[in-house]
């Protein structure tokens, strides 16, 4: 039997490019962790040794510093497809290129109650993502978000499910729900050449995605991923699929009784760990219909 080599890739991991526009007093930012990896025919790389086809990563990490200053960062998508589209067609054994971009929104700091110039505090944890992979066939485009994280007072249950002799869930007529959202959404074919407004669409997914939790009644987190998901594809004909990863963050009641006080769901301790994992993609049928 022989030794062959199997599928491989190669790039730069997790190259932090800050990106300031100062042309105006008023800057920018855009702060950025980006991923880059070719595949393609590499061969000789692993099984002799030559670099001759090897575009180093080094040189990716370089590109993706250039193209910040050369084409901009208007968005992670528009950014990516740019330093994507470079990457492949400097590399010529590369048949794809793939670009994963994180990035981290800051806010103007507030003084008196002004949006300062050039001061800025991160917001939260969460972070904006894209995934961007181009061949010289197609470009797909999936971008999302993770560690949107939410929560609601009310308006949420549990009830009704399975049981079996290991159960000891009692039903919940009204708990918090609360998850750390994890959304990624995947571009019709021809968005990048539309174009598509990511920027807008982002923010307007975003409020979507906040909306649909705040005002859905949730019989089970299962159910308002669906309800969120669906919203998503009503509104965004240039979206063809949303997937979700939902941390179902445990919000327990709290017994007060040995101290003499009622607990009318107003006292609860938060655990870390276990959580349920919610996961679920929501897409478009042929059919019509839900
Ligand atoms: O929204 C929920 N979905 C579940 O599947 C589940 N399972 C569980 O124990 N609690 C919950 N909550």
């Amino acid at each position: 039997m022989g030794i062959v080599l199997g599928p491989n890739r190669y790039g730069k991991a997790e190259t932090r490019v800050v990106r300031i526009v100062r042309d105006t007093p008023r800057h920018e930012i855009h702060d950025l962790n980006v991923s880059t990896s070719l595949r393609g025919d590499f061969a000789a790389a692993h099984t002799d040794g030559d670099q001759s086809q090897v575009l180093p990563t080094d040189t990716q990490k370089n590109t993706a510093f250039a193209f910040a200053k050369r084409h901009g960062v208007t968005s992670p998508e528009d950014y990516a497809l740019a330093l994507g589209g470079r990457l492949l067609g400097a590399t010529p054994a590369a048949t794809g290129a793939t670009v994963s971009v994180e990035e981290y929104a800051w806010d103007r700091i507030l003084v008196d109650d002004a949006g300062h110039d050039h001061a800025f505090v991160r917001r939260g944890g969460e972070v904006r993502t894209t995934l961007v992979d181009v061949t010289a066939d197609e470009v797909v485009v999936v971008s999302g978000l993770h560690d949107l994280v939410v929560l609601k007072s009310t308006g949420s249950e549990f009830k009704g499910f399975l049981r079996d002799d290991y159960t000891t869930l009692p039903d919940a007529d009204d708990r918090i729900l609360a998850t750390a959202l994890h959304a990624t959404w995947q571009y019709a074919a021809d968005a990048a050449a539309r174009p598509v407004d990511w920027n807008a669409t982002y923010d307007a997914v975003r409020a979507l995605l906040l909306a649909t939790f705040a005002t859905t009644y949730s019989r089970a987190l299962q159910e308002t991923l669906y309800a969120m998901g669906s919203a998503v594809l009503e509104a965004h004909e240039e979206i063809e699929e949303i997937s979700f990863a939902a941390p179902n963050k445990h919000h327990f009641l709290v017994d007060l009784e040995p101290f003499g006080l009622d607990n009318p769901g107003e006292v609860f301790v938060a655990a870390d760990r276990p959580y349920g994992l919610i996961e679920a993609t929501v897409t478009r049928s042929s059919e019509e219909g839900r």
